[in-house]
């Protein structure tokens, strides 16, 4: 059977990257899916906007919403501190090993995990499966109409606190308008907005920074 694009990366990061290396596995990511297939990685525009936030957060514990072939996780756990961790939820089993693989040749397997389902199955589990308290920061890159009620649900499972950090993908490219209404003109969140491109792309997206007041 022939390979899927998700496996094709694989393989290019297999092949070029540099073990143990994130960023040279993040450059081989954006330079095969800028030359030869587009993927919806977070890619290498709005990656330096989702540094900049992670940077600023300094997470213990991260979530993230969407793995894909775990770019932004290996983009996420490159900057955490050693005792830091990230949990990643992905629902599409083939994209699970994938990403696995992606991760471990980046060196950051021991950070990150990776939680196959989906997000609203998972999320009222993080506390008393994985032993979790609240969450430092949440990168939402999964289907946009789940953004808003997961938020919702991550606020109901108190898994939020007095500075948690959201950041939200493609806010302007597919688009999230539930999310907006949900985090913009809420009493309960500080929200700042970060113009920028659909990943490898010319035409416009945005991400969009929620910070949840308590
Ligand atoms: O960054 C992204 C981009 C796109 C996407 C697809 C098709 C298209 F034409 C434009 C954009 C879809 C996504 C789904 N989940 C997470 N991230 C995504
Ligand atoms: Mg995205």
């Amino acid at each position: 059977m022939d390979q899927s694009k998700e496996q094709r990366i694989l393989n290019s990061v297999s092949y070029n990257a540099i073990k143990g290396d994130p960023e040279s596995v993040l450059a081989c990511i954006d330079k095969y899916c800028s030359q030869n297939e587009w993927a919806m990685n977070v890619g290498d525009e709005k990656g330096l906007i989702l540094d900049k936030i992670v940077k600023e957060a300094d997470p213990t514990v991260a979530l993230e919403l969407g793995t894909y072939c775990g770019y932004s996780a290996v983009r996420i756990a490159r900057l955490l501190k050693p005792n830091a961790r990230l949990f990643s939820i992905e629902f599409n089993a083939e994209f699970v090993p994938i990403a696995k693989e992606i991760i471990e040749i980046a060196g950051l397997q021991d950070k990150v995990t990776i939680l196959e389902g989906h997000a609203q199955d998972i999320i009222p589990r993080l506390k008393t499966q994985y032993n979790m308290d609240t969450l430092d920061f949440v990168f939402l890159d999964h289907w946009k109409d789940r953004y808003a009620p997961d938020t919702i649900l991550l606020e109901e499972c108190g898994l939020l606190r007095k500075g948690s950090i959201l950041l939200a993908d493609n806010i302007i490219f597919p688009g999230a308008p539930d999310f907006l209404k949900h985090v913009r003109n809420n009493i309960h969140y500080e929200c700042t907005h970060y113009p920028s491109h659909l990943e490898y792309m010319k035409a416009p997206d945005a991400m969009e920074k929620a910070v949840y007041l308590g």
